[in-house]
């Protein structure tokens, strides 16, 4: 079972700001006075060299000095290495997840470059970071892997160059909605050692910018950011959490701040901010300006959180997630084919009756125990599994509600999302309850099924027919375990399952780019990164070519592709590649007996009575919209998928009628059709909702049906919901302002319905989940006035079924 972890806390930090004076450069001595004084390590004092004043300070009994208090002050005298000292702590949280940004501040000639990059003998704070980087992940002890890349770029004249790319070219900032702000197309190297990112710093350095100034002989004319990314894979049963640790390094040019500070400086980060000053009595005003920026930087605050990866996780890491999972699956297949071999082997010899019926006591008495550890498990899994959505929604919204308040933005949305927060907590804190009552449950049935085996050990060894009823007891336990492993390969399954949702939806939000398969290996390939495991589009008219490789078909890749009523019902091949997965030698023959698929679907033919039903109208043409139900699933409710998608009504009455068939409890083996794509697209409607804001009535509303497996408050359905609706966002451009279009999510499984709410204004105008108050839905056609209807018609087409 995968561990509960706490929930990714999230704090409140303001910035730690250092002050740092260089000493007088042999210059300076020659021509300067030193006009900077530093008290003690956390204060200083600045002379105002300007004699004139003194008769003026004396009159009004005005102080020369003024005085600043930082969280740390260092002297001339100090060494880098005393400052980094005191931030190798915000450093070190870069192993575990968290965000550091490094920044020193100051006018030119004060020390930037030379507190940042350093010397030999006096190596600066990049060179100390990714020192105490890789020290720390040799020494780590856990099992987890880790990665570390690096890039390095500057902007010069507002202009970003890779400093990393021999000739680089522009390139341009891009607000991404996952990872924040990012430099597209920047080179990202990966790196195993500290002397390899100071190879790269060097080589960086040689293409900075410099020139002559005044105050430096080779002043920096460019701000340079070096950023290292620490990727910890966790290992966990079922899976692995990725935490990604991000270092920002920063040698500001001058002193004006730029757009790639602004996580640092308002984002997710502990940030440090070194303020360098020169003690030259000619730099006073330059000093004075430092200071006094500093002082009021000592307010800023940042939100620091762990970055746990879940959908920017890299689609490799899911492959390799689900392969191992595969293997899995097969070894318990294989065990499962062993045990049912043995079964097949039934005694021969007869007992008397009365002789057996203390051994039918403990047999039954086992079997209970055996459905009864089942049932535990099952449950713990499907808490475990819950709780680990609840944790991402909650960090989502410990997201929104600092951006919320870093924007100082209305409070209503803030107390939604503080109350959602609140539901959030109290369903993990519940679900964390009820899985250690799971747990303690499951090791007192474990103990109970260790008592009944020996109780059955010792009878069958003092009994005159040992061998018979040995075997037959042998035969009974088979059979329980047969049971349990089928358990397990279902559980396994699940995950698997889940798994390839989230590749799948990671190869749409890429093929949602409107980008082709070959643009994006290259983009990926300009980032640094190898992708694997990418779906390849075949030629012409094969089924299994995502929709997305269509130059018409902008916004068909987030939905997927859905059987037409006139198409064949899905083959398991057409199915399995638009699952998001493809193997070439699976691909060539599409009718041929798909054994991967089989072998990817076939714990989930069996199903447990009582959990189990089937979107399935069996006749092989009639198709609910819902996909093959995985394991753990409770009964669709009827009726609701009729208003949206017309045609499902014996799909929906065979269902119920097969599901309940299945009462009882009893391992059945039931087939299933293969699973249809996640994403369907119905036909738009418009919508007039009478929740609907009083603004906006009257106006013609688009809907977006969702639909989830699990209602749970909010923890499964709703990452997936809102990695939906970020891709859909992302993808619809809107070029025309009242775009029209249902969306329905399949998860498989009873659905939520979920409802998104667009105007021609707002974009989002609501989105909320079961609203309380009924939505007249009305094909788009068939509201509002003609005219209206023509319109729409005229700007709106129907998306199209695949
Ligand atoms: N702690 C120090 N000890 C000795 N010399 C120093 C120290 N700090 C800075 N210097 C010297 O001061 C001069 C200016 O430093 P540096 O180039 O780091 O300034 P800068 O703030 O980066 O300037 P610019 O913004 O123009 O690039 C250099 O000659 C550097 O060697």
């Amino acid at each position: 079972m995968p561990s509960i972890r706490a929930p990714a806390s999230k704090q409140t930090a303001t910035l730690q700001v250092a002050v740092k004076c260089r000493p007088l450069t042999d210059n300076e001595q020659r021509r300067s006075r030193h006009i900077i004084q530093v008290i003690d390590d956390k204060s200083v004092v600045v002379l105002d060299p300007d004699l004139s004043k003194d008769y003026l300070d004396l009159i009004q009994n005005r102080t020369k000095e003024r005085s600043y208090t930082f969280d740390h002050v260092y002297a001339p005298g100090c060494s880098n290495a005393d400052v980094y000292k005191n931030i190798s702590s915000t450093i070190a949280g870069v192993v575990h997840g968290l965000n550091a940004t490094v920044f020193a501040y100051g006018s030119t000639g004060s020390g930037k470059t030379y507190t940042m990059v350093g010397t030999h003998s006096d190596p600066g704070l990049m060179v100390l970071s990714f020192r105490t980087i890789f020290d720390l992940i040799k020494k780590d002890d856990s099992p987890d892997t880790f990665e570390v890349s690096c890039s390095y770029l500057e902007v010069y004249n507002e202009v970003i160059y890779d400093l990393l790319e021999k000739s680089s070219g522009h390139l341009e900032l891009r607000e991404d909605p996952v990872h924040g702000i990012i430099v597209a197309g920047l080179k990202r190297i990966k790196v195993h050692s500290a002397d390899r990112i100071l190879e790269l710093l060097n080589i960086g350095n040689s293409r900075r910018k410099t020139e002559s100034t005044e105050a430096n002989a080779t002043s920096s004319r460019s701000h340079a950011v070096l950023e290292i990314t620490v990727k910890r894979k966790q290992k966990g049963q079922y899976g692995s959490q990725v935490l990604r640790g991000k270092l920002a390094l920063v040698d500001l040019a001058g002193s004006k701040l730029t757009r790639i500070l602004k996580d640092g400086l308002s984002g997710n980060s502990r940030t440090v901010m070194v303020a360098t000053i020169s003690p030259a009595d000619d730099q006073y005003h330059h000093t004075t300006n430092t200071l006094k920026y500093a002082d009021r930087a000592k307010e800023i605050k940042t939100h620091v959180h762990k970055n746990i990866g879940t959908l920017d996780t890299h689609v490799e890491d899911y492959q390799r997630m689900i392969d191992n999972l595969q293997v899995e699956v097969s070894q318990l297949k294989k065990e499962l084919a062993e045990k049912e071999h043995q079964l097949s082997v039934k005694p021969t010899e007869k007992a008397a009756d009365s002789e057996l019926s203390w051994l039918n006591v403990l047999s039954q008495e086992t079997g209970e125990n055996v459905q009864e550890r089942i049932n535990l498990q099952k449950a713990l899994f499907e808490l475990e599994e819950t709780n680990k959505r609840n944790r991402i929604e909650l960090q989502h919204l410990d997201d929104a509600i600092a951006r919320h308040q870093v924007k100082e933005m209305d409070s209503m949305a803030l107390q939604a999302l503080t109350s959602r927060r609140q539901i959030i907590l109290d369903n993990i804190r519940d679900n964390d309850e009820a899985g250690a009552g799971y747990r303690k449950d499951i090791e007192m049935n474990e103990s109970r099924r260790r008592q009944l085996q020996d109780m059955i050990e010792e009878a069958t060894s003092n009994n005159g027919n040992r061998t018979y009823l040995h075997i037959l007891s042998q035969y009974r336990l088979l059979g329980m375990t047969n049971a349990e492993l089928q358990i397990e390969m279902a559980m396994r399954d699940q995950v698997i399952h889940n798994q390839r949702e989230a590749l799948r939806s990671l190869w749409n939000i890429l093929y949602g780019t409107g980008l082709n398969q070959k643009q994006i290996l290259k983009l990926a390939a300009k980032q640094g990164l190898t992708v694997e495991g990418c779906p390849l589009p075949s030629s012409s008219s094969d089924v299994s070519t995502p929709p997305s490789f269509s130059p018409h078909r902008r916004l068909a890749p987030p939905f997927m592709s859905f059987p037409s009523p006139q198409s064949e019902p899905y083959s398991p091949s057409a199915c399995f590649f638009q699952q998001g997965f493809s193997t070439m030698s699976y691909l060539k023959n599409q009718h041929e007996t798909p054994t991967i698929c089989r072998q990817e679907h076939l714990s989930s033919y069996y199903m447990m009575s009582g959990t189990g039903c089937s979107p399935y109208s069996g006749d092989g043409k009639q198709w609910s919209s819902g996909r093959s139900m995985p394991f753990f699933c409770t009964p669709e409710k009827p009726g609701e998928m009729n208003n949206f998608h017309p045609g499902t009504e014996n799909a929906v009455s065979q269902q119920n009628k097969e599901h309940s068939d299945t009462q009882g409890f009893s391992m059945h083996r039931k087939k299933l059709p293969p699973p249809v794509p996640a994403w369907v697209v119905l036909e738009p409607f418009v919508v007039l909702s009478p929740d609907a804001p009083p603004t906006n009535a009257g106006k013609e509303w688009a809907i977006i049906r969702c639909a989830s497996r699990k209602a749970y408050g909010g923890g499964k359905h709703t990452q997936e919901l809102l990695d939906g609706l970020t891709l859909y966002q992302r993808l619809v451009t809107f070029p025309d302002p009242l775009m029209v279009l249902t969306v329905e999510f399949r998860l498989g499984g009873s659905r939520l319905v979920y409802y998104m709410v667009y105007d021609a204004d707002e974009r989002i105008a609501r989105h909320d989940p079961l609203p309380t108050t009924p939505v007249h839905v009305l094909p788009w056609y068939a509201q509002g006035s003609p005219s209206a209807a023509r319109r729409l018609r005229r700007r709106v087409r129907p998306p199209r079924q695949i």
